[in-house]
């Protein structure tokens, strides 16, 4: 057998852990698959003396993170510090500029610098990968950058953050508040250090931008996303969604079109016979949608260390296999800056849930609005009292362009009748 590919690793909390843990459990099998053992030389993070229930007393403990990028004798260095700038940034920029391949499941970071990035790797010949950066365990970065290679992909789209789908999915079942249900999220250790990237869609924002680049070949471009999250959420807005035989789930979509490329992240009503209304938990699914392959499904654990050890170490066998291939499925020269696409333009149907005064006239009001901007109410549903004497008003509305309905909204705009921003949700089709 060759000799084994040596690991410098950065980072050792959830998904640190669950590396060494898989390493160690499954050491003969991997070194079968990869033609040569994998082995970690050295560790590094902030804390020498906590414990994290793994031996470490093997590895060469490192005091300054970056330096990893010159450790003697490592062939590959694997950053799991997390944050798109900071330690991690330097490291991956000095570990690259050394010669050396780099595994990363930071997703801030790629959104925010993989096309830098990954110019430095093809620049010194080496391997960047980021499995674990989009859904975790769900091999779908490597699912479109190989299994799909040969597709025109029209539109990708996904569940891809699991704290958020925790949260709506217990939302759902148990009926339980917004608040309670994030803090059980972030016990669990799928949620982001900084809980507001995870529920305002932050999160799912930074994965969608490098799906999107490696599903169309564009330089990935996180500035381009448009982002909502599910703070504003209500427990009513899942009951109504319910009730009209939808699932409320937090989408990242892109799609390409002849007017640039649309990214966005935003609560979305699911039909209750689609695949993503099934997907609960903290469980993540990709779907992808290919010219000749049809409608993929990709599902599966999108967050947790063992989930998340299990897609770094598969870049790790690609890299002891020596195959390397571009970071986001074709050379950085050939990625194509696209346009923007303009959101208005846009047609689909949508919820909108008001909460308003009960007062004479209310209605008549918002149905005014909806009259003024050319926007069809399809369904109604008012429910009595909520809070405070208010009440809740879901619409459905028909097929518009996306910028009626924001005419409409603005319309409304400071209306003494209505109580708190409203809700608009768009429909998957
Ligand atoms: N937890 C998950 O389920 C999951 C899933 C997919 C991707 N990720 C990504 O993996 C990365 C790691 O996530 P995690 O959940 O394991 O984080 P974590 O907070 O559990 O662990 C982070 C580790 O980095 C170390 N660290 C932090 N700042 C440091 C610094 N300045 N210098 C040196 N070491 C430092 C900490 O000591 C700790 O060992 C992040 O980029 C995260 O977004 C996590
Ligand atoms: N915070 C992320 C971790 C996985 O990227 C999530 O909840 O999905």
């Amino acid at each position: 057998m060759s000799e084994p590919l040596r690991v410098a690793l950065a980072g050792l909390g959830t998904v640190g852990g669950g590396v060494i843990r898989l390493l160690d459990a499954n050491r003969e099998l991997i070194a079968r698959r990869a033609g040569r053992e994998i082995e970690i030389v050295a560790v590094s993070a902030r804390d020498r003396g906590k414990d994290r229930g793994v031996d470490l007393s093997r590895f060469a403990w490192v005091d300054d993170t970056t330096a990893l990028a010159k450790q003697p004798g490592a062939d590959v260095v694997v950053e799991l510090i997390g944050g798109s700038d900071g330690p991690a940034l330097t490291l991956a920029r000095s570990t690259l500029g050394a010669g050396r391949s780099f595994v990363t499941a930071n997703k801030a970071m790629i959104a925010h610098h993989g096309l830098e990035l990954a110019q430095a790797a093809e620049g010194a010949g080496v391997a960047l990968k980021f499995e674990a950066a989009v859904a975790g365990g769900i091999p779908v970065i490597k699912g479109l950058r190989e299994g799909a290679a040969a597709n025109e992909i029209a539109r990708v789209y996904g569940i891809l953050n699991g704290t958020c789908n925790f949260i709506l999915s217990k939302m759902e079942s148990e009926g339980r508040d917004f608040a309670e249900v994030l803090a059980e999220a972030q016990a669990l250790g799928f949620a982001e250090s900084d809980p507001s990237f995870d529920i305002d869609g932050v999160d799912a924002a930074h994965k969608l931008s490098i799906l999107a680049a490696v599903a169309f070949g564009t330089q990935p471009a996180f500035g381009d996303v448009a982002i909502g999250g599910i703070r504003h959420l209500l427990g009513a807005d899942i009951a109504e969604a319910a009730a009209l035989g939808y699932r409320v789930r937090l989408l990242g979509l892109a799609e390409a079109g002849a007017d640039g490329l649309f990214q966005r992240v935003h609560p979305h009503l699911v039909p209750i016979d689609h695949p993503l209304a099934h997907v609960t938990g903290s469980l993540n699914a990709v779907v992808a949608e290919g010219n000749f392959v049809g409608r993929l499904l990709f599902q599966g654990a999108g967050a947790g260390d063992g989930p998340t050890a299990s897609a770094v170490v598969a870049d790790l066998i690609d890299i002891a296999r020596g195959e390397f291939g571009p970071p986001f499925a074709m050379p950085v020269v050939s990625l194509t800056a696209a346009p923007k696409a303009d959101s208005g333009e846009r047609r689909g149907r949508a919820y909108l849930r008001f909460t308003v005064a009960d007062r004479v006239g209310v209605l008549a009001e918002i149905a005014a609005a909806m009259r003024d901007a050319g926007v069809s109410i399809e369904s109604l549903i008012q429910r009595g009292a909520i809070a405070d004497g208010s009440v809740l008003v879901a619409i459905v509305t028909h097929e518009s362009p996306e910028r009626s309905i924001a005419q409409a909204l603005e319309k409304l705009r400071g209306s003494q009748s209505l109580v708190g921003q409203p809700m608009w949700m768009h429909i998957l089709d």
